[in-house]
This record gives structure tokens, C-alpha cells and sequence, in this order.
């Protein structure tokens, strides 16, 4: 089962996604939006440190490898550390629409038990827009990208002004995100070219 709750499902008149044109080629490396994000930020020791690449049209991939610290179940990834790398995955697809938005909804199955020490294969890819609303869906394979699927899901992210952030974020951390030159640059150019 997967995308079952009415929400998730597209209104009849949304749209089909548009790649924005200035979006990272096929293949190349996104990088982090963020160096203390949980799912992708480098100086996040914690973290998953998913590396995500453009895919063709609106669509992701992404690879995370399950290490000790993302136990729940004894040598198995916990659900939520595998639901934070769907959810990270399906939030990278915003990039490639030059749109910044906030994971809404998430549904996500689990189909089978993912042990540590595997990488995940993940994909994902938009699959509609309507207004402020990015409707996506992702998988995630295990023993490599054409392997049997682990996890999957279906998720709603909303668009949001980068006030977003700014307005909700604590001070500190928003303080030290305005004073690094690569995060204003990222948040001014959302800003002035939306
Ligand atoms: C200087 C600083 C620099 C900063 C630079 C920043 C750049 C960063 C770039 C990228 C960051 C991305 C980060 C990626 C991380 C991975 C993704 C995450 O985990 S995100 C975290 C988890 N998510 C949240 O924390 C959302 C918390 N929720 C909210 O804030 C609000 O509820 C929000 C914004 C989602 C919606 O609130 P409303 O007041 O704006 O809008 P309303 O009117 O409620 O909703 C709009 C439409 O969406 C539907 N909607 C909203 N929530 C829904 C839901 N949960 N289920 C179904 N529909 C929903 C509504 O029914 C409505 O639909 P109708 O237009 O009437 O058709």
C-alpha cells in the first residue's frame, strides 16, 4: 500500500513539474542545503550525510549508508532514520524546481528490515503541482539501485517564503546561517528569482 490518504493524491487540474532551467545537470552532485541538516549536512556528525544527485526531468537520486548510530532493532536501521531519508530525499527535488518548501505530509512503508552497514539506493521524483503544493514519491532499494525495494513513500511538501525559516528557526542558528556567504547567496537568489 502507499499514498493512501486522499490528501496525497493530486487535484485534477495540477500540473505536470517543470524543471527549472538553471537546475543542476543530470548527475551531478546537489550538495547540502544546509552543513548542520540532519539528513545532508557535513559538519553533522549524527547525520546521515546523504548524497543526493540531479536526475533526469524532476527526479532525484540518492544513496545513505545505515552506520551503527541508526540502530532501533538490534543491527537494523530505526524506521524513522530510514523515514528522514525519504523525507530528505523527496525535499531535494525542491532544488530542482528552484522552490523552496516544507515537508507537509509523509506516508511512508516499510517493507523490508534494512541491516546496518547497507546502503540504500534511493530514488525519488515530483510527480504534480498544484498552487503552493509539490506532490512526490520515492523509493528506496536495497543490494543496489535495481534491488528489491526496503522503503518507499508518498509525501506533500509546501512551498514557503524563506521567512520560513527565519521567522521559525532559533535565533542563533539563523544568525549563524545569515553570516555564512553561501547560505545568503542561496536564500537572496530564492529570493530575487523564484
Ligand atoms: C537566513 C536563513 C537562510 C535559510 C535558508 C533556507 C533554505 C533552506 C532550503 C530548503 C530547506 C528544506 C529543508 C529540508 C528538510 C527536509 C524536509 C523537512 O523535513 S521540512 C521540516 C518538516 N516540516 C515542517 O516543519 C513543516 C511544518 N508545517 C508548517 O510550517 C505549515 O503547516 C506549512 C508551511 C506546511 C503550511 O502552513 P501554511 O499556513 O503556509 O499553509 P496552509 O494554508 O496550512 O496549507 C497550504 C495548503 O497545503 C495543505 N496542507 C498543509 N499541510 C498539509 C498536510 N499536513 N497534509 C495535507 N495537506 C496539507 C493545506 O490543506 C492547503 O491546501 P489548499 O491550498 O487549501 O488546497
Amino acid at each position: 500500500m502507499s499514498g493512501t490518504s486522499a490528501s496525497l493524491q493530486p487535484p485534477a487540474d495540477a500540473a505536470k513539474p517543470v524543471r527549472h532551467p538553471d537546475a543542476p545537470a543530470p548527475g551531478e552532485l546537489l550538495g547540502a542545503h544546509y552543513g548542520q541538516c540532519f539528513g545532508c549536512g557535513g559538519e553533522q556528525p549524527h547525520g546521515l550525510h546523504l548524497a543526493a544527485r540531479a536526475g533526469e526531468g524532476v527526479s532525484i537520486t540518492a544513496e545513505f549508508t545505515v552506520r551503527p548510530e541508526h540502530q532501533g532493532a538490534p543491527g537494523l536501521a530505526h524506521g524513522g532514520i530510514l523515514a528522514t531519508a525519504l523525507d530528505e530525499t523527496l525535499g531535494s527535488l525542491n532544488w530542482l524546481l528552484r522552490t523552496i518548501a516544507v515537508t507537509g505530509r509523509l506516508e511512508t512503508d516499510f517493507v523490508r528490515p534494512v541491516p546496518v552497514g547497507t546502503t540504500l539506493h534511493l530514488e525519488a521524483e515530483v510527480t504534480a503541482v498544484a498552487g503552493r503544493k509539490i506532490y512526490s514519491t520515492a523509493t528506496g532499494r536495497v543490494g543496489g539501485p535495481d534491488g528489491p525495494v526496503a522503503v518507499r513513500a508518498d509525501a506533500l511538501f509546501i512551498e514557503v517564503k524563506v521567512e520560513h525559516f527565519v521567522n521559525h528557526g532559533r535565533e542563533e542558528e539563523i544568525q549563524a546561517a545569515m553570516s555564512d556567504p553561501d547560505q545568503l547567496r542561496r536564500a537572496r537568489a530564492f529570493e530575487v528569482n523564484p
